[in-house]
Protein backbone atom coordinates (compact mmCIF):
# COMPACT_ATOMS: atom_id res chain seq x y z
CA UNK A 1 0.00 0.00 0.00
CA UNK A 2 1.38 3.25 -0.76
CA UNK A 3 2.38 5.30 1.88
CA UNK A 4 0.65 8.91 2.42
CA UNK A 5 2.49 10.35 5.97
CA UNK A 6 5.49 11.99 5.84
CA UNK A 7 6.80 10.59 2.11
CA UNK A 8 10.67 11.54 1.52
CA UNK A 9 11.97 13.92 -0.36
CA UNK A 10 13.70 12.08 -2.59
CA UNK A 11 11.21 9.99 -3.74
CA UNK A 12 9.61 9.85 -6.85
CA UNK A 13 6.55 11.91 -7.41
CA UNK A 14 3.33 9.99 -8.34
CA UNK A 15 -0.17 10.19 -8.97
CA UNK A 16 -1.73 8.84 -5.92
CA UNK A 17 -4.24 5.48 -7.70
CA UNK A 18 -4.43 3.16 -5.12
CA UNK A 19 -7.58 1.98 -5.89
CA UNK A 20 -7.66 -0.72 -2.55
CA UNK A 21 -8.11 2.54 -0.28
CA UNK A 22 -11.57 3.04 -1.88
CA UNK A 23 -13.02 0.08 -2.49
CA UNK A 24 -12.69 -1.17 1.32
CA UNK A 25 -15.43 0.50 3.96
CA UNK A 26 -12.24 2.42 5.55
CA UNK A 27 -10.73 5.63 3.62
CA UNK A 28 -7.86 6.43 5.35
CA UNK A 29 -8.28 10.24 5.93
CA UNK A 30 -4.61 11.32 4.74
CA UNK A 31 -5.56 9.83 1.32
CA UNK A 32 -8.76 12.16 0.72
CA UNK A 33 -6.35 14.59 1.38
CA UNK A 34 -5.16 14.79 -2.45
CA UNK A 35 -8.19 15.15 -3.85
CA UNK A 36 -8.85 18.70 -5.30
CA UNK A 37 -11.24 20.84 -6.05
CA UNK A 38 -11.10 23.51 -8.33
CA UNK A 39 -13.82 26.20 -6.90
CA UNK A 40 -15.85 27.37 -9.60
CA UNK A 41 -15.19 24.49 -11.97
CA UNK A 42 -16.36 21.09 -10.45
CA UNK A 43 -14.28 18.69 -12.08
CA UNK A 44 -11.65 17.57 -9.31
CA UNK A 45 -7.97 16.92 -10.09
CA UNK A 46 -5.22 15.31 -8.20
CA UNK A 47 -2.67 17.22 -6.68
CA UNK A 48 0.70 15.38 -7.55
CA UNK A 49 2.72 13.50 -4.28
CA UNK A 50 5.53 12.36 -3.11
CA UNK A 51 5.47 9.06 -1.59
CA UNK A 52 7.91 5.84 -1.25
CA UNK A 53 6.55 4.04 -4.02
CA UNK A 54 7.47 4.50 -7.36
CA UNK A 55 3.76 4.02 -9.69
CA UNK A 56 2.64 5.49 -12.92
CA UNK A 57 0.54 8.24 -13.36
CA UNK A 58 -3.65 7.43 -13.42
CA UNK A 59 -6.56 9.36 -13.04
CA UNK A 60 -8.62 8.10 -10.27
CA UNK A 61 -10.97 5.54 -10.24
CA UNK A 62 -14.27 6.54 -11.08
CA UNK A 63 -16.15 5.27 -8.39
CA UNK A 64 -14.28 8.01 -6.25
CA UNK A 65 -15.21 10.87 -8.19
CA UNK A 66 -18.77 10.07 -7.50
CA UNK A 67 -18.73 10.27 -3.90
CA UNK A 68 -15.68 9.55 -2.09
CA UNK A 69 -16.64 9.79 1.80
CA UNK A 70 -19.49 8.33 2.02
CA UNK A 71 -18.65 5.51 4.65
CA UNK A 72 -17.26 8.42 7.04
CA UNK A 73 -20.49 9.55 8.70
CA UNK A 74 -22.27 6.24 7.88
CA UNK A 75 -21.62 2.56 8.32
CA UNK A 76 -23.47 -0.76 8.16
CA UNK A 77 -23.59 -3.06 11.07
CA UNK A 78 -24.31 -6.30 12.09
CA UNK A 79 -25.49 -7.49 15.48
CA UNK A 80 -26.15 -11.15 16.60
CA UNK A 81 -27.39 -11.16 20.56
CA UNK A 82 -26.41 -14.05 22.20
CA UNK A 83 -28.26 -17.63 22.34
CA UNK A 84 -29.78 -19.09 24.70
CA UNK A 85 -28.10 -21.69 26.78
CA UNK A 86 -28.79 -25.45 26.57
CA UNK A 87 -31.23 -27.05 29.39
CA UNK A 88 -30.20 -31.03 30.08
CA UNK A 89 -31.86 -34.55 30.45
CA UNK A 90 -31.46 -35.61 33.69
CA UNK A 91 -31.99 -39.01 35.57
CA UNK A 92 -33.46 -38.88 38.95
CA UNK A 93 -31.87 -40.46 41.47
CA UNK A 94 -35.03 -41.74 44.20
CA UNK A 95 -37.91 -42.28 42.36
CA UNK A 96 -40.11 -41.90 45.58
CA UNK A 97 -38.35 -38.63 45.82
CA UNK A 98 -40.69 -37.25 43.01
CA UNK A 99 -43.92 -37.89 44.67
CA UNK A 100 -42.77 -36.96 48.08
CA UNK A 101 -42.85 -33.21 46.46
CA UNK A 102 -46.07 -31.88 48.45
CA UNK A 103 -45.34 -33.61 51.58
CA UNK A 104 -41.20 -33.38 51.79
CA UNK A 105 -40.17 -30.61 53.91
CA UNK A 106 -37.99 -27.74 52.43
CA UNK A 107 -34.19 -27.87 53.33
CA UNK A 108 -31.14 -27.47 51.95
CA UNK A 109 -30.99 -30.43 50.25
CA UNK A 110 -34.33 -30.26 49.02
CA UNK A 111 -35.45 -30.14 45.08
CA UNK A 112 -36.88 -27.21 43.67
CA UNK A 113 -39.97 -27.00 43.60
CA UNK A 114 -42.91 -24.92 42.27
CA UNK A 115 -46.05 -23.91 44.69
CA UNK A 116 -48.20 -26.55 43.77
CA UNK A 117 -45.16 -29.53 44.37
CA UNK A 118 -44.30 -30.05 40.89
CA UNK A 119 -40.48 -29.87 40.37
CA UNK A 120 -38.34 -26.83 38.69
CA UNK A 121 -36.17 -27.93 36.66
CA UNK A 122 -32.85 -25.87 36.07
CA UNK A 123 -32.79 -24.01 32.52
CA UNK A 124 -30.26 -22.80 30.11
CA UNK A 125 -29.09 -19.09 30.79
CA UNK A 126 -30.59 -16.11 28.34
CA UNK A 127 -28.34 -15.12 25.63
CA UNK A 128 -26.81 -11.95 25.63
CA UNK A 129 -28.70 -8.99 24.46
CA UNK A 130 -26.94 -6.23 22.40
CA UNK A 131 -27.49 -2.53 23.80
CA UNK A 132 -26.25 0.45 21.59
CA UNK A 133 -26.08 3.61 23.63
CA UNK A 134 -24.32 7.40 23.38
CA UNK A 135 -20.95 7.51 24.99
CA UNK A 136 -19.50 10.97 24.83
CA UNK A 137 -16.01 9.48 24.92
CA UNK A 138 -16.68 8.63 21.27
CA UNK A 139 -17.09 11.21 18.48
CA UNK A 140 -16.53 8.76 15.40
CA UNK A 141 -18.22 5.99 13.83
CA UNK A 142 -14.70 4.92 12.14
CA UNK A 143 -14.12 1.91 14.02
CA UNK A 144 -17.39 0.66 12.62
CA UNK A 145 -15.80 0.71 9.34
CA UNK A 146 -13.07 -1.69 10.60
CA UNK A 147 -15.20 -4.03 12.57
CA UNK A 148 -19.08 -4.64 11.43
CA UNK A 149 -20.05 -7.57 13.03
CA UNK A 150 -20.90 -8.11 16.68
CA UNK A 151 -21.86 -11.05 18.77
CA UNK A 152 -22.87 -10.98 22.08
CA UNK A 153 -21.63 -13.99 24.37
CA UNK A 154 -24.26 -17.24 24.61
CA UNK A 155 -26.20 -18.38 27.38
CA UNK A 156 -24.32 -20.89 29.70
CA UNK A 157 -26.11 -24.73 29.60
CA UNK A 158 -26.88 -26.32 32.49
CA UNK A 159 -24.18 -28.36 34.50
CA UNK A 160 -23.18 -31.57 32.94
CA UNK A 161 -25.81 -33.68 32.22
CA UNK A 162 -26.57 -36.65 34.72
CA UNK A 163 -28.64 -36.79 37.91
CA UNK A 164 -31.01 -34.38 39.00
CA UNK A 165 -29.66 -33.38 42.15
CA UNK A 166 -30.61 -29.99 44.35
CA UNK A 167 -26.82 -28.79 43.33
CA UNK A 168 -27.93 -28.03 39.77
CA UNK A 169 -28.21 -24.66 39.07
CA UNK A 170 -29.48 -22.88 36.14
CA UNK A 171 -27.18 -21.87 33.12
CA UNK A 172 -25.30 -18.82 33.88
CA UNK A 173 -27.02 -15.47 32.08
CA UNK A 174 -24.97 -13.71 29.29
CA UNK A 175 -23.93 -10.31 30.20
CA UNK A 176 -26.12 -7.62 27.82
CA UNK A 177 -23.21 -6.46 24.91
CA UNK A 178 -23.10 -2.90 25.34
CA UNK A 179 -22.17 -0.83 21.71
CA UNK A 180 -20.84 2.78 22.38
CA UNK A 181 -21.45 4.97 19.58
CA UNK A 182 -20.66 8.76 19.64
CA UNK A 183 -23.99 11.19 20.93
CA UNK A 184 -25.74 12.06 17.98
CA UNK A 185 -26.37 8.81 16.05
CA UNK A 186 -29.56 7.72 14.63
CA UNK A 187 -29.71 3.76 14.68
CA UNK A 188 -32.20 2.43 11.62
CA UNK A 189 -32.91 -0.83 10.60
CA UNK A 190 -32.15 -2.20 7.36
CA UNK A 191 -35.65 -1.17 6.55
CA UNK A 192 -34.92 1.98 7.24
CA UNK A 193 -37.46 2.75 10.21
CA UNK A 194 -35.63 4.75 12.82
CA UNK A 195 -35.01 2.76 15.67
CA UNK A 196 -33.49 5.32 18.09
CA UNK A 197 -31.86 8.80 17.85
CA UNK A 198 -28.98 8.66 21.03
CA UNK A 199 -28.90 12.45 20.84
CA UNK A 200 -28.06 12.71 24.78
CA UNK A 201 -25.07 10.95 26.79
CA UNK A 202 -26.25 7.86 27.73
CA UNK A 203 -29.35 6.98 25.89
CA UNK A 204 -29.50 3.68 24.62
CA UNK A 205 -31.28 0.96 22.41
CA UNK A 206 -31.76 -2.65 22.53
CA UNK A 207 -31.09 -3.67 19.19
CA UNK A 208 -30.91 -7.53 19.77
CA UNK A 209 -32.86 -9.77 22.27
CA UNK A 210 -30.78 -12.57 23.25
CA UNK A 211 -32.24 -16.27 23.02
CA UNK A 212 -33.98 -17.76 25.50
CA UNK A 213 -32.44 -20.81 27.31
CA UNK A 214 -33.46 -24.84 27.12
CA UNK A 215 -35.44 -26.10 29.92
CA UNK A 216 -34.40 -29.66 31.11
CA UNK A 217 -36.11 -32.85 31.12
CA UNK A 218 -36.25 -35.38 33.48
CA UNK A 219 -35.52 -39.31 31.83
CA UNK A 220 -37.40 -41.97 33.53
CA UNK A 221 -38.96 -45.27 33.00
CA UNK A 222 -41.70 -45.58 30.37
CA UNK A 223 -44.24 -46.29 33.55
CA UNK A 224 -43.41 -43.28 34.97
CA UNK A 225 -43.25 -40.74 32.48
CA UNK A 226 -47.30 -39.69 32.51
CA UNK A 227 -46.35 -39.25 36.52
CA UNK A 228 -43.79 -36.76 35.54
CA UNK A 229 -45.20 -35.06 33.04
CA UNK A 230 -48.20 -33.95 35.33
CA UNK A 231 -45.58 -32.79 38.33
CA UNK A 232 -43.42 -30.74 36.23
CA UNK A 233 -44.66 -27.57 34.82
CA UNK A 234 -41.64 -26.33 32.78
CA UNK A 235 -41.77 -27.90 29.88
CA UNK A 236 -41.71 -25.81 26.69
CA UNK A 237 -42.75 -27.28 23.35
CA UNK A 238 -41.91 -25.60 20.41
CA UNK A 239 -44.64 -25.34 17.58
CA UNK A 240 -43.63 -28.59 16.41
CA UNK A 241 -44.23 -29.77 19.87
CA UNK A 242 -41.04 -30.65 20.38
CA UNK A 243 -39.33 -30.24 23.90
CA UNK A 244 -37.11 -27.66 23.92
CA UNK A 245 -33.72 -28.63 25.62
CA UNK A 246 -31.43 -26.54 23.39
CA UNK A 247 -31.67 -22.90 23.84
CA UNK A 248 -33.27 -20.33 21.13
CA UNK A 249 -30.65 -18.70 19.33
CA UNK A 250 -30.23 -14.78 19.47
CA UNK A 251 -31.79 -12.02 16.93
CA UNK A 252 -29.79 -11.38 14.52
CA UNK A 253 -30.39 -8.11 12.65
CA UNK A 254 -28.34 -5.62 10.11
CA UNK A 255 -28.43 -1.87 11.34
CA UNK A 256 -27.74 1.44 10.23
CA UNK A 257 -26.02 3.91 12.03
CA UNK A 258 -25.61 7.58 10.97
CA UNK A 259 -23.80 10.16 12.44
CA UNK A 260 -24.74 13.95 13.27
CA UNK A 261 -23.41 16.31 15.18
CA UNK A 262 -24.85 17.71 18.04
CA UNK A 263 -23.59 21.00 17.82
CA UNK A 264 -24.84 24.44 18.77
CA UNK A 265 -22.72 26.38 15.93
CA UNK A 266 -21.87 25.05 12.52
CA UNK A 267 -19.16 26.22 11.03
CA UNK A 268 -19.42 26.59 7.17
CA UNK A 269 -17.80 27.62 4.10
CA UNK A 270 -15.78 26.50 1.11
CA UNK A 271 -13.00 24.34 1.63
CA UNK A 272 -9.62 26.14 2.37
CA UNK A 273 -11.84 29.37 3.65
CA UNK A 274 -10.30 28.73 7.37
CA UNK A 275 -12.57 27.04 9.55
CA UNK A 276 -10.62 24.42 10.98
CA UNK A 277 -8.14 27.26 11.89
CA UNK A 278 -11.12 29.39 13.27
CA UNK A 279 -11.95 26.88 15.84
CA UNK A 280 -8.25 25.78 16.88
CA UNK A 281 -8.33 29.43 17.38
CA UNK A 282 -11.21 29.97 19.66
CA UNK A 283 -11.54 26.42 21.44
CA UNK A 284 -9.05 24.24 22.36
CA UNK A 285 -10.00 21.79 19.52
CA UNK A 286 -7.03 20.72 17.09
CA UNK A 287 -8.41 19.92 13.68
CA UNK A 288 -5.95 19.28 11.09
CA UNK A 289 -5.30 22.31 9.28
CA UNK A 290 -3.60 22.46 5.60
CA UNK A 291 -3.61 24.18 2.52
CA UNK A 292 -5.60 22.10 0.62
CA UNK A 293 -9.30 21.30 0.68
CA UNK A 294 -11.14 18.59 2.62
CA UNK A 295 -8.75 18.75 5.02
CA UNK A 296 -11.49 18.03 7.76
CA UNK A 297 -13.23 14.31 7.11
CA UNK A 298 -15.44 14.62 10.00
CA UNK A 299 -16.42 17.28 12.01
CA UNK A 300 -14.13 18.39 14.51
CA UNK A 301 -16.20 19.47 17.59
CA UNK A 302 -14.93 22.45 20.00
CA UNK A 303 -16.16 23.87 22.99
CA UNK A 304 -16.32 27.51 23.03
CA UNK A 305 -16.23 29.24 26.54
CA UNK A 306 -18.70 30.91 28.25
CA UNK A 307 -18.67 34.95 28.37
CA UNK A 308 -17.12 36.21 30.48
CA UNK A 309 -18.85 39.37 30.42
CA UNK A 310 -21.68 37.33 32.08
CA UNK A 311 -19.45 36.71 35.57
CA UNK A 312 -21.16 33.78 37.48
CA UNK A 313 -23.44 33.32 34.28
CA UNK A 314 -20.63 32.75 32.12
CA UNK A 315 -21.31 29.08 32.07
CA UNK A 316 -24.98 28.93 30.15
CA UNK A 317 -23.01 30.86 27.32
CA UNK A 318 -20.80 28.29 27.13
CA UNK A 319 -21.67 26.43 23.10
CA UNK A 320 -20.50 23.72 21.04
CA UNK A 321 -18.77 24.69 17.46
CA UNK A 322 -18.84 21.68 14.61
CA UNK A 323 -16.27 22.40 11.87
CA UNK A 324 -18.02 21.07 9.08
CA UNK A 325 -16.32 20.06 6.04
CA UNK A 326 -16.16 22.48 3.11
CA UNK A 327 -18.85 23.15 0.98
CA UNK A 328 -18.41 22.84 -3.12
CA UNK A 329 -20.81 23.47 -5.85
CA UNK A 330 -23.06 20.68 -6.35
CA UNK A 331 -22.98 19.36 -2.53
CA UNK A 332 -26.45 18.50 -2.11
CA UNK A 333 -26.25 16.30 -5.09
CA UNK A 334 -23.37 14.44 -3.17
CA UNK A 335 -20.20 16.28 -4.61
CA UNK A 336 -17.19 16.74 -2.45
CA UNK A 337 -18.17 15.67 0.84
CA UNK A 338 -21.77 16.10 -0.21
CA UNK A 339 -24.68 15.86 1.86
CA UNK A 340 -23.59 13.39 4.29
CA UNK A 341 -21.93 16.44 5.93
CA UNK A 342 -24.35 18.73 5.57
CA UNK A 343 -27.20 16.66 7.43
CA UNK A 344 -24.27 17.59 10.35
CA UNK A 345 -26.02 21.32 10.31
CA UNK A 346 -29.10 19.86 11.57
CA UNK A 347 -29.22 20.29 15.11
CA UNK A 348 -27.09 23.43 14.69
CA UNK A 349 -28.70 26.39 16.30
CA UNK A 350 -26.63 29.38 14.52
CA UNK A 351 -24.26 28.99 11.39
CA UNK A 352 -21.27 30.47 11.43
CA UNK A 353 -20.56 31.29 7.52
CA UNK A 354 -16.65 31.18 6.87
CA UNK A 355 -15.20 33.38 3.64
CA UNK A 356 -11.62 33.74 2.46
CA UNK A 357 -12.21 37.73 1.94
CA UNK A 358 -8.70 36.76 -0.38
CA UNK A 359 -9.86 35.04 -3.10
CA UNK A 360 -11.00 36.14 -6.83
CA UNK A 361 -14.33 36.82 -5.53
CA UNK A 362 -15.53 36.19 -2.08
CA UNK A 363 -19.24 37.67 -2.58
CA UNK A 364 -19.14 34.65 -5.31
CA UNK A 365 -18.06 31.92 -3.19
CA UNK A 366 -20.49 32.83 -0.48
CA UNK A 367 -23.41 32.79 -2.95
CA UNK A 368 -22.35 29.38 -3.85
CA UNK A 369 -22.57 27.91 -0.19
CA UNK A 370 -25.48 29.91 0.39
CA UNK A 371 -26.86 28.18 -2.72
CA UNK A 372 -25.77 24.72 -2.15
CA UNK A 373 -27.82 25.06 1.51
CA UNK A 374 -30.62 26.28 -0.50
CA UNK A 375 -30.61 23.33 -2.32
CA UNK A 376 -30.13 20.85 -0.28
CA UNK A 377 -33.03 22.10 2.15
CA UNK A 378 -34.14 25.82 2.21
CA UNK A 379 -34.81 25.89 6.00
CA UNK A 380 -31.38 26.22 6.27
CA UNK A 381 -31.35 29.63 5.09
CA UNK A 382 -33.83 30.90 7.84
CA UNK A 383 -31.51 29.93 10.17
CA UNK A 384 -29.20 32.65 12.00
CA UNK A 385 -26.02 32.97 10.66
CA UNK A 386 -22.88 35.38 11.27
CA UNK A 387 -20.82 35.74 8.20
CA UNK A 388 -17.34 35.68 9.24
CA UNK A 389 -14.92 36.93 6.23
CA UNK A 390 -11.40 35.62 7.23
CA UNK A 391 -7.68 36.16 6.16
CA UNK A 392 -7.61 39.85 6.48
CA UNK A 393 -4.29 39.73 7.12
CA UNK A 394 -3.59 39.34 3.47
CA UNK A 395 -3.44 42.64 1.79
CA UNK A 396 -5.92 41.47 -1.61
CA UNK A 397 -8.50 40.80 1.58
CA UNK A 398 -7.56 43.91 3.72
CA UNK A 399 -8.25 46.74 0.76
CA UNK A 400 -12.00 45.43 -0.01
CA UNK A 401 -13.02 44.52 3.57
CA UNK A 402 -16.33 47.57 3.45
CA UNK A 403 -17.02 46.84 0.42
CA UNK A 404 -17.47 42.95 0.58
CA UNK A 405 -19.45 43.85 4.28
CA UNK A 406 -21.55 45.88 1.89
CA UNK A 407 -22.30 43.69 -0.55
CA UNK A 408 -22.68 40.66 1.70
CA UNK A 409 -25.08 43.15 3.65
CA UNK A 410 -27.05 43.52 0.56
CA UNK A 411 -27.48 40.00 -0.04
CA UNK A 412 -31.00 39.11 1.90
CA UNK A 413 -33.91 39.95 3.17
CA UNK A 414 -34.78 42.27 6.29
CA UNK A 415 -37.13 40.06 7.50
CA UNK A 416 -36.26 37.43 9.26
CA UNK A 417 -39.17 34.93 8.79
CA UNK A 418 -40.44 34.40 5.20
CA UNK A 419 -44.38 33.79 4.63
CA UNK A 420 -44.96 30.29 4.06
CA UNK A 421 -47.02 31.11 1.38
CA UNK A 422 -43.80 31.87 -0.61
CA UNK A 423 -43.13 28.72 -2.81
CA UNK A 424 -39.76 28.03 -1.56
CA UNK A 425 -38.84 26.91 -5.65
CA UNK A 426 -39.18 30.62 -6.43
CA UNK A 427 -37.31 32.31 -3.23
CA UNK A 428 -33.97 33.47 -4.47
CA UNK A 429 -30.92 33.92 -1.78
CA UNK A 430 -32.55 38.14 -1.82
CA UNK A 431 -35.78 36.32 -0.17
CA UNK A 432 -33.96 34.90 2.58
CA UNK A 433 -32.41 36.74 5.81
CA UNK A 434 -29.43 38.83 5.86
CA UNK A 435 -26.60 37.49 8.54
CA UNK A 436 -26.84 38.72 11.60
CA UNK A 437 -23.73 40.47 11.47
CA UNK A 438 -20.91 40.39 9.10
CA UNK A 439 -16.99 40.64 10.53
CA UNK A 440 -13.89 40.96 9.11
CA UNK A 441 -10.93 38.77 10.80
CA UNK A 442 -7.88 36.71 10.64
CA UNK A 443 -8.03 34.19 12.32
CA UNK A 444 -4.56 32.83 11.80
CA UNK A 445 -2.60 36.39 12.83
CA UNK A 446 -5.53 36.67 15.48
CA UNK A 447 -6.98 39.93 14.11
CA UNK A 448 -10.13 40.74 15.65
CA UNK A 449 -11.09 37.84 16.78
CA UNK A 450 -12.64 39.20 20.00
CA UNK A 451 -15.12 41.29 18.19
CA UNK A 452 -16.26 37.84 15.98
CA UNK A 453 -16.33 36.24 19.13
CA UNK A 454 -18.46 38.58 20.68
CA UNK A 455 -20.55 38.62 17.51
CA UNK A 456 -20.77 34.80 17.76
CA UNK A 457 -21.68 35.11 21.76
CA UNK A 458 -24.61 38.22 20.97
CA UNK A 459 -25.90 35.77 18.16
CA UNK A 460 -26.16 32.30 19.97
CA UNK A 461 -28.01 34.54 22.45
CA UNK A 462 -30.48 35.67 19.88
CA UNK A 463 -31.43 32.44 19.06
CA UNK A 464 -30.66 30.58 22.44
CA UNK A 465 -34.34 29.27 22.43
CA UNK A 466 -34.27 27.81 18.86
CA UNK A 467 -33.16 24.65 18.49
CA UNK A 468 -34.13 23.75 15.20
CA UNK A 469 -33.88 19.92 15.70
CA UNK A 470 -36.90 19.19 13.65
CA UNK A 471 -35.47 19.65 9.80
CA UNK A 472 -36.08 17.02 8.13
CA UNK A 473 -32.92 15.70 6.15
N1 LIG B 1 -3.23 34.22 5.63
C1 LIG B 1 -4.16 33.53 6.30
N2 LIG B 1 -4.29 32.21 6.09
C2 LIG B 1 -5.23 31.54 6.79
C3 LIG B 1 -6.08 32.19 7.71
N3 LIG B 1 -6.91 31.26 8.23
C4 LIG B 1 -6.58 30.09 7.66
N4 LIG B 1 -5.57 30.24 6.80
C5 LIG B 1 -4.91 29.19 6.01
O1 LIG B 1 -5.84 28.67 5.06
C6 LIG B 1 -5.60 27.28 4.86
C7 LIG B 1 -6.87 26.49 5.05
O2 LIG B 1 -7.27 26.58 6.41
P1 LIG B 1 -8.24 25.52 7.08
O3 LIG B 1 -8.55 26.05 8.44
O4 LIG B 1 -7.70 24.13 6.97
O5 LIG B 1 -9.48 25.64 6.10
P2 LIG B 1 -10.88 24.84 6.16
O6 LIG B 1 -11.93 25.80 5.74
O7 LIG B 1 -11.07 24.19 7.48
O8 LIG B 1 -10.66 23.77 5.04
P3 LIG B 1 -11.47 22.39 4.79
O9 LIG B 1 -11.13 21.47 5.91
O10 LIG B 1 -10.92 21.95 3.49
O11 LIG B 1 -12.91 22.69 4.70
C8 LIG B 1 -4.47 26.91 5.83
O12 LIG B 1 -3.25 26.94 5.14
C9 LIG B 1 -4.50 28.01 6.86
O13 LIG B 1 -3.25 28.23 7.47
C10 LIG B 1 -5.90 33.61 7.92
O14 LIG B 1 -6.57 34.27 8.71
N5 LIG B 1 -4.93 34.20 7.17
Amino acid sequence: MVSLISPPSSSPSIQLRETRFFSTLFIPPRSVRFLQNTRNNENHKWKTVRCGVTSAGASPPPSLMKEPHKFFDHVIITVRAGDGGHGAVLNHREKNELEQGKTKKKGKGSLKRDFDGSLILPTGGHGGDVVIYADEAKDTLLEFHNKSRYHAKRGGNVGAMGVLTSMLRDGLVAPTMRIPVPVGTVVKSKRGKVLADLAQPGDEVLVARGGQGGISLLEMPQRQRKKMMALTTNVMRDDSDKILVHGQPGEEVKLELILRVVADVGLIGLPNAGKSTLLAAITLAKPDIADYPFTTLMPNLGRLGGDPSLGAGMYSSEATLADLPGLIEGAHLGKGLGRNFLRHLRRTRLLVHVVDAATESPVNDYRTVREELRMYNPAYLERPYVVVLNKIDLPEAKDRLPSLIQEIMRIGNRDAQLSDETDTKERKLEDYPRPLSVVGVSVLKGIQINEMLKEIRSALKKCSGSSETLIST
